[in-house]
């Protein structure tokens, strides 16, 4: 599919805003829907919902089928080994919660170490906060440059035999920055540490293959990567999985269940009580089945493009500061425009059409390293074009020299 053909799949992107075509360049806070996902949720509700794993009715056996079969495209998506590492969660932050909570109860003591970074997220942050404190294990975090690049001399240093975890972004949803992690996997492993690999913003821009990365656990959202909302995926290294306590209890994760004591399911079911989002999980597939019918080497390309032409014309204007200027980058562009606040600027792009991030994107203590309160922040995804960005730069030209 060219370019064209690709939008067209999205109907959002037809869309008028306040009386100007719709350019939507928030893609690192949810991107846009193609029509086969709208679809299929749709022809769920109409045609065959029912809930799974229990009825032994038509329309219970199709959902389940369809639901387990949705399991099987995203295990081959991340080339994870099995099924049954896949788990659905509510997203990213359900993901890493159940990891911190899970692991963290079996394999977390006193005195132990979670390791996480600067740039991490408020959900790669928080979970693993709230576990130390409760087993009395030590948060310790890398620290990054002023380019927005972790110090990979440092990481090496805080790597320790107390080191349990390392919790690490692939790629920052504020920087854009690309991170090592294949590396500082073997480098964690070397020291006896286990892995998560905060995917967020990875899995819709690049092919993720987790055998390939070795990590033990790996998070991301469907709606990042044109799937709905209330969807994750968590993978686990099996013997991983096996290992941990259920995070949840309640139906479906159960063997049997008496006063006395209740035996847990195998994997992926233990660690998926209660009904899930059914539609969602089916709808995830096709997303994915939608991804790989563009293909990543369009989706890598497009977006490059996109990055440099974008960064090339921001620079272009006189007081404008990039946040994130790492070597190795994704579509994610941060900046600040000297005398203007990230908010007004967001609001009068707004008015003009453009949808950008403004604020600290859950990332408080990235700003504060930078000292400032948040940026402005446009975020790439293969459905956006050059002319889009012509009409972004045009209107933060616009924006900026009414603030001044
Ligand atoms: C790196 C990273 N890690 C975790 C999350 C949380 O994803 P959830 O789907 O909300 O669970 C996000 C979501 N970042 C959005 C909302 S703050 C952004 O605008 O950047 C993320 O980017």
């Amino acid at each position: 599919m060219n370019i064209e053909e690709i939008r067209k799949e999205f109907p959002i992107l037809e869309q008028k805003v306040n009386g100007k075509p719709l350019v939507y360049l928030d893609n690192g806070a949810t991107a846009q829907k193609p029509s086969i996902v709208i679809h299929t949720i749709d022809q769920y509700y109409k045609e065959y919902n029912s809930n799974i794993h229990r009825g032994v009715h038509h329309l219970s056996q199709l959902a389940t089928t369809q639901y387990e079969e949705s399991r099987s495209t995203i295990q081959k998506f991340i080339n994870a080994k099995y099924s049954h590492e896949v788990i659905f969660t509510t997203g990213t932050t359900g993901g890493i919660n159940l990891v911190a909570n899970s692991f963290g109860k079996q394999f977390l003591n006193r005195g132990d170490e979670v390791l996480i970074s600067a740039m991490e997220h408020h959900s790669n942050i928080v979970p693993w906060q709230m576990i130390c404190e409760e087993k009395g294990a030590v948060l310790k975090v890398i620290p990054i440059n002023e380019k927005g690049e972790l110090i990979y001399e440092e990481f090496l240093r805080l790597l320790s035999e107390k080191t349990r975890i390392l919790a690490v972004a692939h790629i920052s949803n504020t920087l854009g920055t690309i991170n090592p992690v294949k590396k500082m996997i073997k480098e964690a492993h070397k020291a006896g540490a286990k892995v998560l690999i905060d995917a967020a913003q990875s899995v819709p821009h690049c092919q993720v293959d987790v055998q390939d990365l070795d990590c033990d656990f790996l998070v991301f959202s469907a709606h990042k990567m044109f799937g709905p909302t209330g969807v994750g995926i968590l993978y686990g290294k099996e013997e991983m999985l096996n290992a941990m306590p259920p995070y949840q209890g309640g139906g479906d994760m159960i063997k049997e269940v008496t006063f006395e004591k209740t035996t847990y399911n195998s994997l992926p079911h233990k660690f998926e009580a209660g009904t899930p989002n059914i539609a969602g999980g089916i709808a995830t597939a096709e997303a994915i089945l939608f991804m790989n019918q563009v293909g990543f080497d369009f989706i890598e390309c497009q977006e490059k493009e996109l990055l440099e032409y974008a960064t090339e014309q921001l620079l272009k204007i006189e007081g404008l500061r990039i946040i994130g200027t790492a070597e190795n980058k994704a579509s994610v562009i941060s900046f600040l425009v000297d005398n203007t606040h990230p908010f007004d600027v967001g609001t009068l792009l707004d008015q003009m059409g453009v949808a950008v991030r403004t604020g600290h994107h859950c990332t408080q203590p990235l700003m504060d390293f930078y000292g400032i309160p948040g940026t402005i922040r446009a975020s790439f995804a293969f459905y956006n074009t050059k002319e889009e960005v012509d009409v972004f730069i045009a209107a933060l030209k616009k924006a900026v020299m009414m603030l001044s």
